[in-house]
């Protein structure tokens, strides 16, 4: 479980987050939703460590992390999908997976956890692509290679910031197909989306960042049912004025 509470945090020129709250089981998808420049990245990386927390707490299945460095919250089960991928342009797929499997990540000897032959099993495409670096990989494919890498450091929560971001509508469904097929295996989704219909579609619940306040988050069922006034007080909260301030095995088979 990701439990978060009253998380403060920012950079050098003023704080971003502001007393955020959010609690997010095992299996379930938490979506974030915002506008541009509202806190969702800062979010994410403060739960990764990447960004110090100024106040407030980040626990890990009861354990509390925030503090601790990225290295170290990743050790706690965290993976993060960052935006943009942030795959190596000059390393081939192979061998981001087999720097992704080191041996603190190992999956445990009973064969619970990932492994890159079930990476390979569940991501054929990738399979097929061994050889090719990450320059030579489409949109999608280097998604789904982020996504692999995370799912190597053996995570229960999994962060993905906008992982459908600059995907064909096709390829951006498959992404969010697997999504669905890891919460359902078990683990703790906290998902930025930049398109509030497609977090609707995909999420458990979903909560609107304004101002890096958290100033909407309900069951995902809520928001279905009144979906205009969900859209009202996302398209109503603006960016800040100033920088400081489920079972779906072999998915990707056949994509081009
Ligand atoms: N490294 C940084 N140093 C200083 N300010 C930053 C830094 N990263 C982000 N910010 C500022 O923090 C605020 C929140 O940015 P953040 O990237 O978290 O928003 P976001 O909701 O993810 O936006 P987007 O949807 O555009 O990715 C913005 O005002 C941004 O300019």
């Amino acid at each position: 479980m990701l439990y978060v509470e009253r998380l403060c945090a920012g950079y050098a020129g003023g704080i971003v987050l502001h007393e955020v709250d959010l609690r997010v089981h095992p299996g379930s998808i938490q979506a974030v939703v915002g506008r541009n420049g509202a806190g969702k990245s800062t979010l994410v990386h403060t739960i990764a460590g990447l960004v110090r927390a100024s106040s407030g707490r980040i626990e890990i299945g009861g354990v509390h992390v925030a503090g601790r460095q990225p290295h170290r919250v990743a050790q706690s089960g965290v993976g993060l999908v960052p935006q943009g991928r942030r795959v190596f342009s000059r390393l081939t797929v192979a061998e981001h997976l087999v720097l992704a499997a080191s041996p603190w990540r190992a999956a445990t000897p009973g064969g619970e956890g990932w492994t890159v032959p079930r990476i390979l099993e569940l991501l054929p495409r990738l399979a097929a692509r061994l050889r090719h670096r990450g320059c030579e990989l489409s949109g999608g494919e280097q998604q789904m290679l982020a996504i692999a890498r995370a799912l190597l450091g053996q995570p229960r929560v999994l962060l993905l910031d906008e992982p459908c971001e600059g995907l064909s509508p096709d390829l951006a469904a498959r992404v969010r197909d697997l999504i669905g097929h890891l919460a359902a295996s078990g683990l703790t989704v906290l998902l930025v989306e930049q398109q509030l219909r497609h977090a609707i579609e995909i999420a458990d619940r979903v909560a609107v960042l304004e101002y890096g306040r958290v100033v909407y988050d309900r069951p995902t069922a809520e928001a279905r049912s009144d979906p205009g006034s969900l859209e009202a007080i996302v398209s109503i909260a603006a960016p800040p004025p100033s920088p400081a301030n489920r079972s779906t095995p072999r998915l990707w088979a056949d994509t081009p």
